[in-house]
């Protein structure tokens, strides 16, 4: 699994530097900007909303996963526009990893 978001993170990387914006999907949206890449990423979240309400309502859940994929695959994209990557969030989630949600808030809350 991590290998794909590794393999992925590669080819988002390359096409920052890829001038054909004509051929490339990727290049169209760093060529176009964070602004670009922003819109896109609220565009899929918005989405994403809508399937996972279908869903609840028996509706296809193939379309809510496709949906988190846009999501998920544009927020690749942002990160990568600003020199992160998916390992970062990784790492940031394997930090968490084990972390209760609820213990987190409270440690937050205290001071
Ligand atoms: N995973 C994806 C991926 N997921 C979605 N998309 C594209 O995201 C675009 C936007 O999705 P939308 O549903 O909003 O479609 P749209 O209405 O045409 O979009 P807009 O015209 O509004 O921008 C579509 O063109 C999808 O094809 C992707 N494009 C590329 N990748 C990966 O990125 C790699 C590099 O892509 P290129 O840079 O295009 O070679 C590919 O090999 C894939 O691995």
């Amino acid at each position: 699994m991590s290998d794909l978001l590794k393999q992925l993170d590669a080819v988002l990387e390359s096409r920052k530097r890829e001038s054909d914006a004509e051929n490339s999907y990727v290049a169209s949206l760093h060529r176009k900007g964070l602004n670009k890449i922003l819109e896109k990423v609220g565009e899929e979240a918005t989405e994403v909303i809508l399937a996972a309400k279908d869903a609840e309502r028996g509706g296809d859940k193939k379309a809510m996963i496709a949906e988190t994929a846009d999501l998920w695959f544009h927020s690749l994209v942002m990160l990568s526009h600003l020199g992160a990557d998916s390992q970062d969030v990784l790492n940031e989630l394997a930090r968490r990893f084990g972390l209760s949600g609820l213990e987190e808030k409270a440690s937050r809350t205290k001071d």
